[in-house]
């Protein structure tokens, strides 16, 4: 196969397959080359994908070793996809009773859901996770979509105890935004001991939600070593609960009676993005 016909079909497989371990001998034996051309072509994709800031290849050495393409999105990119979604979403009509925003539409777009996933999975590429933990409902997309390209799988916590899903664990927990206490409940078979999670959600106001869930993840002696929401909202009638956690984008003076919003850039931004 010809060193361009290589590139396009190497590059493809590698996109395909974000945070996943790809061999040498598999790409010599899937386009019949020499090791040493695989190695030149790598090296030339590793460069492409820097350029273009969508991420780079990790390689790792050894008889197990070979590449990994890790999703890294550059700054430049992160701001366009998120200044875009805070114009859609500084809208007025979008503002619902309790400080709420409208955002089913967003999470109902399939292109948008995977480019936020990239964003989180860009932003968690070194905290090692193994699981990605969300809670019913509105959160499960973004779940898949971050854990799709993190290459690890979705455990979903649920609101009420299911006959389908065997013995589980359950806390209680106040959500702010709807001020009464709530359950969650997560199937005993369904996280290891010691699992390094990424917890995703949707929206965080008072963080109430994703406070039950960091003490659900203590139940199963599982370590939260990210924490990722695409909006929140300050919760000006009570301290929050959570500091330790990374959102897209702010919602900040909502005013339901003379419907004003403003919706700016997350604290994403305040770290060195490459
Ligand atoms: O930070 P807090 O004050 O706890 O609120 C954030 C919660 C509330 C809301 O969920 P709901 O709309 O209650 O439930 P669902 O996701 O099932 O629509 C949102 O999806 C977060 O999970």
């Amino acid at each position: 196969m010809k060193r361009s016909d290589r590139l396009v079909a190497m590059t493809n497989h590698l996109i395909e397959h974000p945070s996943q371990l790809v061999s040498l001998p598999f790409f010599s034996a899937e386009f019949d080359s020499a090791k040493s051309s695989i190695s030149e072509d790598l090296a030339i994709v590793n460069n492409i994908l820097q350029q273009q800031g969508i991420g780079y290849l990790e390689s790792i050495s050894g008889a197990a070793g070979g590449v990994k393409y890790i999703p890294s999105y550059s700054r430049t990119n992160s701001e366009k996809f998120i200044d875009q979604l805070c114009e859609q979403l500084e809208d007025p009509d979008r503002l619902l009773p309790g400080g709420y925003l409208y955002m089913s539409d967003i999470l109902g777009e399939p292109s948008k859901v995977r480019n936020i996933g990239r964003l989180f999975a860009s932003y968690f590429s070194t905290s090692e996770v193994d699981v990605v933990v969300t809670v019913a409902t509105k959160g499960i997309p973004l779940a898949y979509a971050v854990a799709s390209f993190l290459n690890v799988p979705v455990v979903i916590v649920r609101r009420d105890p299911k006959v389908t899903e065997g013995s589980t664990v359950s806390i209680n927990y106040v959500s702010g935004s709807s001020k009464k206490i709530q359950t969650m409940v997560l199937s005993k078979r369904s996280l290891q001991e010691g699992s390094r999670v990424c917890i995703i959600d949707d929206f965080m106001k008072a963080g109430g939600t994703v406070n039950g869930m960091k003490n659900l993840m203590e139940e199963f002696r599982a370590e939260v070593v990210a924490i990722g929401v695409l909006a929140e909202a300050e919760d000006e009638d009570e301290e929050r609960v959570i500091t330790d956690y990374t959102s897209l984008i702010q919602i900040n003076n909502v005013d339901v009676k003379n419907k004003q919003i403003e919706v700016r850039r997350g604290n994403y931004f305040r770290r060195e993005l490459n």
